[in-house]
């Protein structure tokens, strides 16, 4: 259920007008049920910043490039971005939600979705 939350939730006030809900950082509970199983598959916690960061290593440019760019249009489609580094076949992707500067449920959607585009 958490985990096919839309980035923000939206909410019809009239035919004419579409509120955007504030989006807000993990509770302790849904860090301790969502959070920690990614930190237990090779996500760690960025130092001094409430974000998570993976380094992924891929046989060759071709195939990090493939991953980044069915990531980068899941990132499209969610309006949820991530920040990242390549260098030949290696990507590292930090993910925190600036809107709340801070961890999200987007950011668990993200990073599910980056560890199945891996694979
Ligand atoms: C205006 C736009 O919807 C926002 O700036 C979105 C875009 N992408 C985003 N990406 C991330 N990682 N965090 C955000 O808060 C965020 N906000």
């Amino acid at each position: 259920m958490l985990l096919t939350k839309p980035l923000f939730s939206l909410v019809y006030k009239s035919k004419f007008h579409i509120q955007k809900m504030a989006v807000t950082t993990l509770t302790t509970e849904q860090r301790d049920q969502i959070l920690k199983p990614l930190l237990s598959s090779g996500w760690e916690m960025v130092e001094n910043r409430d974000a998570i960061i993976k380094k992924y290593s891929f046989k060759d440019f071709n195939e990090a490039f493939g991953f980044m760019t069915r990531v980068a249009l899941k990132a499209d489609k969610n309006d949820h971005h991530p920040e990242w580094f390549n260098v030949y076949n290696r990507v590292e992707v930090t993910l925190s939600t600036h809107d709340c500067q801070g961890l999200s449920t987007n950011d668990i959607e993200l990073a599910t979705f980056c560890d199945e585009a891996a694979k």
